[in-house]
């Protein structure tokens, strides 16, 4: 039964508003230094000791700082690729490579992303490494995120052997909980890095 615990719309939206209140109430410095050591611990996974395609995104407000952690990834050869809200399919991410030409844009939310160019769409089989926001992770590697189900819609055909990554899930310590409600469409991490720790859930 994926069922943990059958919580109401309301009781998630009020953990989620706790969550997000706990990532707040961190200082921009505490942040910073939050994503240097994700970052360190994110560099030395044996995955990433060989080029990857690395699906990233561009963090916004109180979300772990990805902007070192992107350079970071770029300067040890990696390849990147950001999400944006895709077009034509509701709820959807598109994958757009970055290069040395592209032009930004912001979304409907408020969030930076490289301007549409169907050159550099980069296809989700391409992607090695999923980088995934989020807004509370728990003990069992599920996930909750801003509620649109973005990260599932993208990784539900990771989760029907489709494709093959890795999901990495990056967040701040204070986003931990021992157990999270569960829907049927939510797709566990793989991966959930922290400052304090390598959380490994592959069985
Ligand atoms: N950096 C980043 N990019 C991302 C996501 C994310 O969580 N983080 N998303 C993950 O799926 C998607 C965007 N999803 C979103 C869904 C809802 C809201 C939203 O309701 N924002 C409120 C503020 C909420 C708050 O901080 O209290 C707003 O803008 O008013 C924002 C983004 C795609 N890109
Ligand atoms: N694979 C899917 N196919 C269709 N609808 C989906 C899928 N995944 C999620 N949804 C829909 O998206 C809505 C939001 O899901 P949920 O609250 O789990 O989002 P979230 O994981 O917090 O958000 P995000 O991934 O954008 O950060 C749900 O109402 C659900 O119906």
């Amino acid at each position: 039964m994926r069922f943990r615990k059958d919580i109401s719309a309301v009781a998630q939206q009020q953990l989620r508003r706790q969550l997000l209140d706990a990532r707040a109430s961190l200082s921009s410095v505490a942040r910073d230094d939050a994503a240097l050591q994700v970052g360190d611990h994110l560099l030395q996974l044996p995955e990433l000791q060989q080029p990857c395609h690395i699906g990233s995104y561009f963090s916004v407000k109180a979300e772990l700082p990805t902007h070192t952690i992107n350079e970071r990834l770029m300067a040890q050869g990696h390849q990147l690729s950001l999400p944006i809200l895709h077009p034509a399919r509701a709820g959807h991410l598109l994958y757009m490579q970055l290069n040395q030409t592209t032009k930004w844009t912001h979304n409907r939310f408020g969030i930076p992303e490289p301007e549409l160019d169907v050159r550099h769409v980069t296809p989700l089989t391409h992607i090695n490494i999923l980088l995934v926001p989020l807004v509370g992770f728990d003990a069992h590697g599920n996930r909750m995120g801003m509620g649109g189900g973005f990260y599932d819609r993208t990784l539900s055909a990771w989760r029907e052997g489709k494709i093959s990554l890795l999901p990495i899930g990056l967040a701040l310590d204070c986003q931990y909980v021992n157990e999270l409600p569960v829907q049927p469409w939510d797709v566990p991490l793989e991966l959930v890095i922290t400052p304090s720790k390598v959380w490994d859930f592959r069985g």
